[in-house]
């Protein structure tokens, strides 16, 4: 049973590629109907706005990578469950996932099969190969595929506190 107070933390592409920008939008709105998504900026085109308010001016590109580490972070920590969609391979992402994977989070990968520029068919061995009781990969073609799997998920996992 999910609750608006059900923390969700969503990972997407960033400095990876935005070509699956709108994916992740449309991911982040359905997934506001079942609690609260701390990383909605992912699915806007302004993405440092919720970061934006702790950049003092003047601050150099260093400063602000480690703000925008520090608050996801942060909102790692206070994560019910995590949600990745990881078609675009990001290093961010997989950061991020290893951390979910580390802290014991309910962790559901989300990836469009494709193949890769070296042929290869299939999301990391090290997403797929990871196997807990908590951890899940969906391999889908289409977005309808995803509100079912993604309610199946939550509903398996609903949040301790
Ligand atoms: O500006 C940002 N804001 C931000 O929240 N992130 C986090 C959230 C995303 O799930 C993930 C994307 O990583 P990457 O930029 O390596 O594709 O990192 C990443 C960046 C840029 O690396």
């Amino acid at each position: 049973m999910t609750t608006e107070k059900t923390k969700i933390y969503f990972c997407g592409s960033i400095r990876a590629g935005r070509q699956d920008a709108e994916f992740y939008r449309r991911i982040i709105a359905m997934l506001s109907k079942h609690g609260q998504v701390l990383t909605e900026h992912i699915g806007l085109d302004d993405l440092m706005t919720p970061h934006l308010a702790k950049f003092p001016a003047g601050v150099d590109s260093d400063e602000k990578d480690k703000v925008i580490h520090d608050v996801d972070m942060e909102w790692l920590h206070q994560a019910h469950v995590v949600i990745a969609e990881c078609t675009q391979p990001s290093v961010g992402v997989g950061f991020e996932l290893g951390v979910a994977w580390k802290l014991g989070l309910p962790t559901l990968a989300l990836y469009r099969p494709q193949k890769t520029s070296n042929g290869v068919t299939g999301i990391s061995a090290m997403i797929n190969g990871c196997k807990s009781d908590s951890w899940r990969v969906f391999n889908y073609s289409h977005f309808d595929e995803l509100e079912p799997k993604i309610l199946e998920f939550l509903e398996k996992f609903p949040p301790k506190s």
